[in-house]
């Protein structure tokens, strides 16, 4: 490994974004070091290859260079070290302070200008929509939070989002929020930028997002801020049912539904549908079944509901009716949703970060992301749960909380135009087993401390 490649080894499994938390890193590759604005050396876009149990990964790092020694104390917090590089012209080997470019305001700001000015660089490419103006000399600060990328707002302007797993190919969020140019229910895009990328089973180079602009909802609220704080007032006074206390959320998650319908509804316009022969609907059963699989190899405490969950999985292979399919969230929580004083605004269509691009665009049922939205219900009534004194106390309030929520969005989502989940159970237990599976896994490797909540769901769900 290059001195670089070392420090990286060390740097990136630190990072939030680092999806191969709690394996082993057994070799680091920088596969690619595109200069990204020709003339401006300092500021490069690494395609790191990250190897752990004979698979490899590849990773974005927008890497800053600085003379060593001349870091200053405003970027200490991103630095990744200090190296001997091979610099292009420099007839030899330099030393150099590398660091997250993503927290180096000057640098970010080059990335608008350029997206501002839709320019073209030797590898990386910067693509503005039709029709839009971009404004230049904004200052970016980096986004805090659980993220599986990372997301520089520009003066709450616009928001950048990188991309950190690389897939060769259009990102789906890109792809999906292009498509949706112009509805009230997402922010508005704005550019992309992106590179080619090989694809390791083709050999082929694939045009490949490597990061997304996008317009930033200055009123917006997390949904699941505003879940959070629901929940927290109703444990504060547990006497009273969720119907009549102050932060009930019903209302909502009911708009919240409409707003969800609405979106499946011009998904359904604007991109491809099908509907699923019997052949497609066992063979997605059988994904299922394969996740759960090898799920069941990385967390025993899965293991005594494997059956239940298969039996659910088994039921929905041989549903007697024909599935609509089309393009959806693929990623669906209360995480991924905005409130804004103009209504809900549904984020992040990029699908499960962890998943294969090509699989991430297949089409799929509504009610997958109506699952999602549920099991979210669950999440934000049973974390706050996780560590409190009176949890056996409030458990009967948390599963009231969930139900009215998930109630309420069910009937928000068929009054808003959506398919009745309440109509389509075998469906909508299959997705929701399927979701908390991957939550298992997730909260595995990512929060082993939130474990408890998709496992406790688990029992729940098939007892
Ligand atoms: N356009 C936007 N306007 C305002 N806030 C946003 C916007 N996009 C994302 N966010 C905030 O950033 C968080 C993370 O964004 P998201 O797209 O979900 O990133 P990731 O793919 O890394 O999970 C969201 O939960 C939301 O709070
Ligand atoms: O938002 P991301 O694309 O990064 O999604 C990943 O991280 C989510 C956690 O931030 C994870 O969502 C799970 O936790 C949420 C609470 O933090 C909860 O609302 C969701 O229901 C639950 O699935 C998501 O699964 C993962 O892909």
């Amino acid at each position: 490994m290059t001195q670089l490649e070392e420090l990286l080894a060390t740097w990136i499994p630190q990072q939030r974004w680092f999806a191969g938390k709690g394996l082993p890193v057994d070799t680091v590759t920088v596969e690619e070091q595109h200069v990204i604005i020709p003339g401006v050396p300092g500021l490069r876009a690494l395609v790191v290859a990250v190897g752990q149990g004979g698979v490899a990964d590849r990773y974005q790092v927008l890497l800053g260079l600085r003379r060593a020694g001349t870091l200053g104390s405003d970027l200490r917090h991103a630095s990744i070290g200090s190296c001997e590089l091979a610099l292009e012209g420099s007839g030899g080997t330099v030393v150099r302070d590398v660091y997250d470019g993503a927290h180096d305001p000057e640098l970010t700001g080059l990335l608008l200008q350029r997206l501002a000015e839709d320019g073209s660089g030797r590898a990386v490419r910067f693509r503005r929509l039709p029709g839009v103006a971009i404004r230049r000399g904004l200052r970016s600060l980096v986004l805090t939070g659980e993220q599986s990328n990372t997301s520089l707002v520009f003066d709450e302007e616009y928001i950048l989002k990188l991309f950190r797993r690389l897939w060769p190919g259009h990102n789906p969020d890109l792809e999906v929020t292009a498509a949706l140019a112009g509805s009230p229910f997402v922010a508005r895009p704005y550019g992309w930028i992106e590179a080619d990328l090989a694809d390791p089973h083709t050999g082929d180079q694939v045009p490949t997002t490597l990061a997304m602009l996008q317009e930033y909802l200055r009123s917006a609220t997390d949904g699941w801020v505003l879940a959070a704080t629901s929940v927290r007032d109703l444990y504060g006074s547990p006497e009273i049912a969720p119907a009549d206390a102050g932060g009930d959320f019903a209302g909502e998650a009911e708009r919240l539904g409409s707003a969800t319908a609405a979106v499946h509804r011009d998904l359904a316009r604007a991109l491809p549908t099908d509907v699923l022969s019997p052949a497609a609907l066992a063979a997605m059963a059988g994904a299922m079944a394969g996740r759960l699989h090898r799920a069941v190899r990385e967390v025993d405490a899965l293991a005594p509901y494997a059956s239940a969950l298969r039996a659910a999985f088994d039921a929905f292979a041989r549903l007697d009716a024909p599935l609509p399919v089309q393009r959806v969230h693929g990623d669906y929580h209360l995480g991924q949703v905005v409130r804004t004083d103009g209504g809900w605004v549904l984020l992040d269509f990029e699908g499960e970060p962890a998943v294969p691009v090509a699989e991430r665009q297949r089409l799929s049922s509504p009610l997958r992301d109506v699952a999602g939205m549920l099991r979210s219900f669950d999440y934000a009534a049973r974390h706050q749960l996780i560590g409190h004194p009176r949890a056996p106390e409030l458990a009967g309030t948390a599963r009231a909380w969930a139900q009215r929520n998930r109630e309420a969005f069910s009937v928000g989502y068929a009054y808003g135009g959506g398919i009745d989940p309440e109509k389509h159970q075998t469906v909508l237990r299959a997705f929701e087993y399927d979701k908390a599976v991957y939550e298992v896994l997730y909260e595995a490797r990512h929060r082993p401390s939130w474990l408890r909540i998709p496992l406790d769901s688990i029992a729940a769900l098939a007892g």
